[in-house]
């Protein structure tokens, strides 16, 4: 929704001032960090690059280093604010660069209105950059700019609102002429706004197969016709024989409207005089140029879109510049030519017609959307746009000779694209391929909640799991219709009517008789889904259990621990949380479940935790935690984690652990080196044992809170098999996510 703006002011100004900062890739904490970073060790790149130009894309940052140039002449739709005041725009685009593609920004703001200035300036950083985005340079300077720079630089030089907005508007308005059953060719096209944005996405209509002869421009003196001599030559090339008399005149019977000038010039009597089904493309920022709810209150048949995120049909550059730039680095493309243009804009015409997963479903409310007049273009926060585009961006480049560093692995490719979004999200698809090679069958005890419906559905459909719904039937399966989804992808049980509750009943009264349980109380208990759930699992008719949305932590594992309780050979059960900082993985454990475990219960939390990570294709290095290191401060709590320790060594000469040791000794490499040669823990600790609860349990909560950690969990360890908890406040990827890893719980 719209911030308001005191929340735009807030958000800008509080704390560290602006949207950026610079944060250095590699460590500098110790002498040996900084004769690396700076002198002597900074010669040996030096000398490098100086024998090989190229090794500049090895030793530095250049290859993934986009310059946002701008003067401030066109900034968003209001005009010419100078380069100061347009600085938060371009720290913007800076932070979208980040956020989509994970390319880092300079912005760099000009204080010139001269051509030949701007064009200087760039080409003088070239030995800095990958590549050249500008920005909101007002037009007829920006062709100018723009030609010269593409001409003389060895790196793609690409103006965002000429090409971005050509680009996302012409895959809008291709899937819009589909929806709307009309042909490119034959579409009357009006146009407000004859400038950067307006001019090169006419022309980029025109190469995807509009009619030229078919575009009434209009810019701030009216239409663009053959009549006038104040027209620049990129104006000229869309001058008319006919002469409409204003916009409104133009607008009768046209079948589409793209506004590219400033707010509210159109009003609903001009929409109404539009032909059936009428295009109206009002992309004008921040105001568009009529706005989403007049257009939809002019006419139902309306495909209307405007450049905004707080309505539907975002047609904004925002879709595009990362992922284009992505692609155009990736292949080290000297520049972006009309075949990569069109590649981007036609894959992201054909991504909107693919299925939306739910993840997006779940960024943007729950709320189901396909392709349609109130879906024709991806949202910006659809992952898929990524690979979708660069794949497509570098591959036109390849094609067209312009690729200096061509991609062989696609697949390959794909996975690096998907891993910078996120190490989190590679670290979940290790378990989600694992969960595919074998699928299991997951039972949900929370089968009526809609958010386990949707999630049950993406394992179904990501073959990860066969899901098993527990709940009300005819509840559950109203809300699988309602969403729209298959009945014939769930099993659903209802064990307030199962057969198998008897039998289930009979089992537990067995298990539990001496325990101070009745038939009777068994028969009752049995009707509740978590206790069902559970008997599910225990009596092989589900593999696995993923439950605890809508309860506390203890009305999920208590019944677990009573149906199927621990696995052979140990005493408890303990819970883990993954913490993912930096590209850096950790896991924490204990943090959910045993408040004060003797040296015996934390060997066995070390080991089993030690296990769960190598099942993240992560091998182990255990640090057992305290506030003493190696008998520093010898206490009964730091004895407890040394006595630990040595029974770790002891049970499993496999693993790499050592201990007691304080919290920064277990990640600061040169300390433990430095201070505690003798360790058997080399390097980085990445498995942390916490000596009791109250320390995991805050340690994680602190992560989670404080930093910008992802953090996955509570996976729980050692049950005889496989139970996991999700949380209160969970989203259906952190379902998806915990459903993933209890089938690979199961596979073991
Ligand atoms: N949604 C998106 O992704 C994007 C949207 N835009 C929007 O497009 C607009 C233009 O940006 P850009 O092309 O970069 O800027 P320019 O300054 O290059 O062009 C502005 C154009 O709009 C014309 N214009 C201004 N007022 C009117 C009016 N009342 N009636 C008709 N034409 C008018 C100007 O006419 P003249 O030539 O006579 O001065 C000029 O041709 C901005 O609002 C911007 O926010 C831009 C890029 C991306
Ligand atoms: C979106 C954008 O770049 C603009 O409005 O200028
Ligand atoms: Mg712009």
């Amino acid at each position: 929704m719209a911030a308001s703006k005191e929340e735009a002011l807030k958000y800008h100004s509080e704390g560290r001032k602006g949207k950026i900062e610079v944060i250095a890739s590699k460590p500098c904490y110790t002498a040996r960090d900084l004769s690396l970073a700076y002198t002597p060790g900074v010669a040996e790149p030096c000398r490098e690059i100086e024998k090989n130009d190229d090794e500049v894309y090895n030793y530095t940052a250049k290859g993934n280093l986009v310059a946002v140039v701008s003067n401030g002449t066109a900034v968003l739709g209001l005009g010419d604010i100078g380069p100061h005041a347009g600085k938060p725009v371009m720290e913007g685009k800076g932070v979208l660069f980040k956020r989509f593609a994970d390319i880092d920004v300079f912005d760099i703001e000009l204080k010139t209105k001269d051509p030949k200035e701007i064009i200087r300036a760039v080409q003088l950083l070239e030995p800095t950059f990958g590549g050249i985005n500008l920005e909101d340079i007002k037009a007829p300077e920006c062709f100018e700019i723009e030609e010269e720079l593409i001409k003389t630089m060895n790196i793609p030089v690409f103006h965002d609102d000429q090409h971005g907005t050509a680009i996302i508007s012409c895959a809008a308005l291709i899937n819009a002429t589909e929806v709307a059953g009309k042909k490119l060719k034959d579409l009357k096209i009006v146009v407000s706004g004859a400038g950067a944005a307006a001019i090169s996405c006419c022309n980029h209509y025109v190469a995807a197969g509009c009619s030229l002869e078919n575009i009434a421009m209009f810019d701030t003196k009216g239409h663009i016709n053959k009549k006038r001599t104040d027209l620049n030559k990129y104006k000229q090339k869309f001058a008319q024989d006919i002469v409409y008399k204003d916009l409104a005149d133009a607008m009768k019977g046209a079948d589409v409207f793209i506004g590219l000038s400033k707010g509210n010039i159109v009003n609903q009597e001009m929409v109404k005089r539009m032909a059936k089904n009428p295009i109206v493309f009002a992309m004008a920022n921040p105001d568009p140029e009529i706005t989403y709810d007049e257009g939809i209150a002019a006419r139902t048949d309306i495909i209307m879109a405007t450049g905004r995120s707080d309505y539907p049909n975002q047609v904004n550059n925002v879709l595009g510049f990362p992922f284009i730039f992505r692609g155009a680095l990736d292949v080290r493309a000297s520049k972006i030519n009309q075949e990569m243009k069109m590649a981007a804009t036609l894959a992201l015409a054909q991504l909107a017609k693919e299925k939306v997963p739910e993840i997006v479903i779940n960024a943007y409310g729950g709320k189901e959307f396909s392709f349609g007049p109130e879906y024709i273009i991806p949202k910006p926060f659809d992952p898929r746009v990524l690979w979708y585009v660069a794949p497509a961006v570098a591959k036109a480049a390849m094609e067209t000779g312009v690729a200096r560093k061509p991609i062989t692995n696609w697949k390959a490719y794909k996975e690096e694209l998907q891993d910078r979004l996120g190490f989190s999200t590679e670290v979940t698809r290790v378990m989600v391929h694992k969960a595919q090679q074998n699928p299991k069958k997951i039972v949900y005890p929370e089968g009526e909640e809609e958010k386990i419906i949707r999630a049950a559905q993406s394992v179904y459909e990501d073959k990860i799991a066969l899901p098993i719904l527990l709940g009300n039937k005819k509840v559950i399966e109203n809300k699988i219709k309602e969403i729209g989804y298959d009945l014939k992808h769930f099993e659903i049980i209802d064990p307030e009517h199962s057969d198998k509750s008897v039998i289930y009943s009979n089992k537990f009264y067995e298990k539990r008789h001496r325990k101070g349980i009745t038939l009777h109380e068994a028969h009752l208990l049995m009707k509740q889904p978590n206790y069902f759930a559970s008997m599910m699992v225990e009596m092989n008719d589900a593999d696995a259990l993923v439950g605890g949305l809508t309860y506390h932590y203890p009305q999920t594992i208590r019944p677990a621990l009573q149906c199927i309780g621990v696995k052979e050979g140990l005493k408890v059960v303990s819970g883990m949380y993954i913490v993912i900082i930096k590209r850096k993985i950790f896991f924490f454990a204990d943090t959910t479940v045993n408040i004060d475990p003797t040296a015996e219960e934390l060997a066995e939390i070390a080991i089993t935790t030690a296990d769960a990570a190598r099942a993240f294709d992560v091998e182990p290095k255990v640090a057992m935690l305290s506030f003493s290191n190696f008998g520093s401060a010898s206490y009964p709590q730091s004895q407890k984690v040394a006595k630990a320790t040595q029974l770790v060594k002891n049970l499993r000469p496999d693993i790499m652990i050592d201990g007691e040791m304080q919290a920064d000794t277990a990640v600061v490499p040169e300390k433990l080196e430095k201070e505690f040669p003798f360790s058997t823990l080399k390097g980085t600790a990445n498995v942390l044992i916490f000596p009791d609860l109250d320390s995991g349990n805050i340690a994680y909560k602190l992560f989670q809170r404080l930093t910008d950690a992802t953090v996955i969990g509570p996976i729980i360890n050692g049950m005889k098999k496989p139970v996991h908890v999700i949380q209160r406040g969970d989203t259906v990827q952190d379902i998806i996510n915990i459903s993933a890893i209890a089938v690979v719980d199961a596979s073991k």
